[in-house]
Formats: structure tokens, sequence, C-alpha cells
């Protein structure tokens, strides 16, 4: 059965009270090797990425499970409706044998159909996922240098993200809450070409204001599609995601972090006619400038900043990539 997408009337599989009322399992570790390669994706300008391989495709799940029928387990210990997480592990681990897509949000999609069609009593799922990502190292000999098919690095950071909500209808479906894709933790520093100025000044403000300073930001960017079954024909990738943030950075002299998040919105928008929003969350984490003259003309020594950290949250919806085209004509 694949997953019926209704945007706008899944139905709500709510019980009268309207209570809180889920299980499952987190950091389901899953280490698929030779999946599908993710192929054809659309270059753009911003990044070199141009698909994955597959080789490993590795995720770190999370998985919640709805449904009346667990009322019984909370309310009277009843454990003859309840689906031991330990079985929803395997159950993700074994579907992942036979998982035929190339990406996360697919395979999401995918165990949420077969949870649904092997458990009727099950009325909803929220899953999320943390793709691990593995790339290819470098190899050398008398020949010159070239990219193992066999060894991999892990990459720590900068992950693919995606999370999908889906509920059981009235007719036996299971229709999409939500879902959204995304990329974390990048953490991206300019070392000059960033102001901060301009803010009210009162008897709280303490901070100088800097007409040069050296921008570290931790970035968390997360989007939703127009039509949500897109990301099969159009996928979005976090690599170009996060080449478009890098590229604007660079090309910004920028006044504030919640411009430049602005900036970098409207690009991916503009790049990918398939979103309908990208929202971004983000950390600031400028360093602190310690030593002020060095040995090098231009050079500088800092620190890490010390907390408390400032933060900003921002989305923007193609309405206003529309309105600033406008505003620009
Ligand atoms: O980019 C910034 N935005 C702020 O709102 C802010 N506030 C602050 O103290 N430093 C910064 N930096």
């Amino acid at each position: 059965m694949e997953t019926k997408i209704k945007k706008t009337e899944a139905v709500k599989h709510q019980n009268d009270q309207n209570r809180t009322m889920y299980y499952g399992k987190g950091d389901v570790f899953v280490y698929r090797t030779y999946a599908s390669p993710l192929k054809n994706i659309q270059p753009i300008p911003e990044s070199s990425f141009t698909g994955r391989s597959n080789i490993i495709f590795a995720m770190d799940i999370q998985i919640a499970l709805k449904g009346e029928a667990f009322f019984s387990s909370f309310s009277e210990g009843d454990n003859s409706k309840v689906i031991a997480t330990d079985s929803m592990k395997n159950f993700i681990l074994r579907h992942a044998g036979s998982f035929e897509g190339a990406t996360m949000e697919e395979f999401l999609e995918y165990i949420s159909g077969r949870f649904y069609e092997t458990y009727s009593h099950i009325d909803g799922i929220v899953v999320s996922a943390v793709q691990k990502l593995f790339t290819e190292t470098d190899i050398g000999d008398e020949t010159g240098i070239r990219s193992s098919p066999l060894v991999f690095d892990e990459k720590e950071r900068e992950l693919p993200v995606a999370s999908l909500e889906t509920e059981r209808t009235e007719e036996n479906e299971h229709a999409i809450v939500s879902r959204q894709s995304g990329v974390k933790d990048l953490h991206l520093i300019k070392v000059k070409g960033s102001s901060f100025q301009g803010y009210i000044k009162d008897e709280y403000t303490t901070l100088p204001e800097t007409t040069d300073r050296p921008l570290f930001i931790y970035l968390d960017i997360n989007w939703i599609y127009e039509d949500s079954r897109d990301y099969l024909k159009n996928y979005v990738s976090s690599e170009q995601v996060a080449g478009i943030a890098r590229t604007l950075f660079h090309e910004l002299n920028s006044p504030s972090i919640q411009s430049l998040i602005y900036y970098i919105g409207l690009r991916v928008l503009e790049r990918f006619p398939q979103l309908a929003e990208v929202s971004f969350e983000s950390n600031n984490r400028t360093w602190e400038l310690i030593v002020e003259e060095t040995s090098s003309n231009e050079g500088r020594v800092f620190t890490d900043p010390r907390p408390p950290f400032g933060f900003q949250g921002f989305s923007l919806r193609r309405s206003d990539l529309k309105a600033y085209n406008q505003s620009e004509k």
C-alpha cells in the first residue's frame, strides 16, 4: 500500500481527552550497504554536489507510534496490543534490507507504510532521522590520487535530516500530516567582512559596535516541498543547500545574522522552485578578540566566546521571494 498524500484533510485520530500518548524507539542505527545511488541531481552554481554513491546508506532513526489501542497499556498494564520497541527496531532494520530507494525521505515513507500495513491498530506515526554520511577516502600510489570504493570517512557534522508525520485515515489509508527535510550543524566562520552596528543603545548596552567581526555561526536549515511528493523527482540535497549558505556568507558583507539568513533563504527558494518554505535556526558563536597586534598585517588572535549565546529563528515562503523580487524591480 502506497502512502496516500492528502495535504489538507488528514483525518485526526485523537481521543476524546486529546491527550498525549505515544511510545517508540530512538537511536535506531541503520547501516545498509550498496543501496541505490542518489543520481540525477540538478547541478547548481553554488555546489559541486551531484549525488551520493550510497555504498553506505546510514541513518540514526527515531520512531514514535500513536494509537487509541495503546491506552490500556498505560492505564491497565495490558501489553496485548504493545509492539515492543525492540521489535520496532528490528522491523526498521529488516526493512532496510528490502528498501530500494536512495534517500532518507523515501525510507521514512517506506517504513511508515509497512508499519500501517502490518499493525492495523496504529493510528499515527512520527518518524525522523539524521543521515550518517560516509565519504570516499583518498588513496594514492605512483599513478596518482583516487577515491577508494571500500574505505570511507564518517562525516561528523553537516548531516542531512528528515522527518515525517502521518495518520491513518478513515478509509484505512494514511495521510501525511507534515514532512520536512534539512541539514543540521553547519559551523561557518567568516574571518572578515561582517559588521554589527546600529542596534539600540541604552543603559543595558555594553556591546561595542563593530564594522568588521569574525562571524562564526552554527546553522540548521530545513525545507518543505511545495508538493510533498516532489522530493522523488526534484530532490533537494543537503549538500547543495549548505553550498548556498557558504556562498552567500562569502558574497555578503552582512550587517547581522538575521540579514544573512534572510538572503540565504531567498537564494534557496530561487534555486529550488519545488520548495514552498525554508527555515533557519542560527546560533551566534562569534570569536572573542584577544590579541589585536600580531606578526602578520591583518592577523589577530581570537578565542571561543563564553555563554550565553544568541540565536535566531526565521522562515521564508515563496511569497517572500516574490515580494523581494518585486521590490527590486
Ligand atoms: O548578528 C547578530 N544579531 C544580533 O541580534 C546580535 N545581538 C548581539 O549581541 N550580537 C548580535 N549579532
